[in-house]
């Protein structure tokens, strides 16, 4: 039975770390928490990949984590990998699926919605979705930004992992736009010590996911009183539908605060309104949001 549960994504990435072996910054990024790790390495050659993807499926397995190739099924077999990595220009994706087996892990790049849920019903295990900042490792590809991260939050029903550009520094924003698994390669490969950048976001994920769990689990306990008072709508529901800057909105984000959390909002300088009032910054984690709730999240741009 095919299990995939993961939070810390970690791909290869041979020119991030000059005079440091592929062994030694693996090991150090497994030491640190990494769940799952890519081999990619997009020049070598045949014998030197599969030297490589040996080399990872052992370290991995002392780790016990899911090995993945980039790009070629048979290498994955060859080297006894997990599953392999297939883009949208790669294609193959079903017969990939035909020759690893349905037991194997094959995830898709995507870089809008309809690509996920295309992706979804042609049987992937997982998405990438990005790069949602621009990247040096992925040059010409455009930033699909936060906003597909929101989207993928919303619809995507399989594991999806936000991939591009992300690193400590900016981890937040994507996991405050919905993001419960990142991938990353030069924050870690390329950092003096992928351990500890590792720790840094597998703590971030871990309070992203604890925020998100406590929210159920408040929403959960919110909707089940509600219902033992008869209630069955209002501000109880797990998700309801508000008019968010003059448009619909579905959230399950239960309070103002969470729901600057979740549109990415965190930090930035804001006013919010609810149905016509101004809500103090200090009130948002008691501003519970209601079915039909008017809310307006004003943003501002630049300073000076
Ligand atoms: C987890 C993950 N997400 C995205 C990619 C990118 O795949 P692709 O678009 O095929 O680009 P290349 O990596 O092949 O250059 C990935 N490898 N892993
Ligand atoms: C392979 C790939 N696909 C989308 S972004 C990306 C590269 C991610 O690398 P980094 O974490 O260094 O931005
Ligand atoms: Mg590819």
């Amino acid at each position: 039975m095919k299990k995939l549960d993961f939070g810390l994504y970690v791909i290869t990435g041979e020119n991030y770390h000059p005079g440091r072996t592929l062994e030694e910054v693996m090991r150090e990024a497994l030491h640190g928490g990494a769940d799952i790790v890519q081999l990619r390495h997009k020049t070598a050659k045949k014998d030197e990949l599969l030297e490589k993807a040996r080399l990872l499926r052992r370290l991995t397995r002392e780790y016990g984590v899911p090995f993945i190739v980039n790009d070629d099924p048979e290498l994955a077999l060859e080297a006894e990998a997990d599953g392999v990595h297939l883009g949208q220009e790669d294609g193959g994706w079903r017969e990939a699926r035909e020759r690893l087996g349905p037991d194997a892990i094959i995830g898709i790049s995507t870089h809008s919605l309809e690509q996920a849920l295309a992706a979804e019903d042609a049987g992937a295990d997982y998405i990438g979705v990005g790069p949602v900042f621009p990247t040096e490792t992925k040059p010409g590809r455009p930033a699909v930004t936060l906003e597909y991260v929101r989207q993928a939050s919303r619809h995507v029903r399989i594991p999806w992992v936000a991939i591009g550009g992300i690193g400590p520094h900016n981890a937040q924003q994507v996991l405050g736009a919905g993001a419960t698994r990142l991938c990353a390669v030069s924050a870690i490969v390329g950092s003096a010590s992928p351990a500890q950048a590792c720790r840094e976001l597998k703590a971030m994920i871990a309070a992203a996911r604890g925020r998100r769990n406590g929210q159920a689990y408040e929403a959960g306990r919110e909707l089940a009183a509600a219902r033992a008072a008869g209630e069955t709508n209002g501000w109880a529901a797990a998700a309801v539908d508000i008019v968010l800057n003059g448009g619909p909105h579905r959230t399950a984000a239960g309070t103002l605060e969470r729901l600057v959390e979740e549109r990415g909002l965190s930090g930035r300088r804001i006013v919010a309104e609810a149905d016509g009032q101004i809500v103090p910054r200090e009130e948002w984690s008691r501003c519970r949001l209601r079915r039909g709730m008017a809310v307006e999240l004003v943003h501002f741009v630049g300073g000076g």
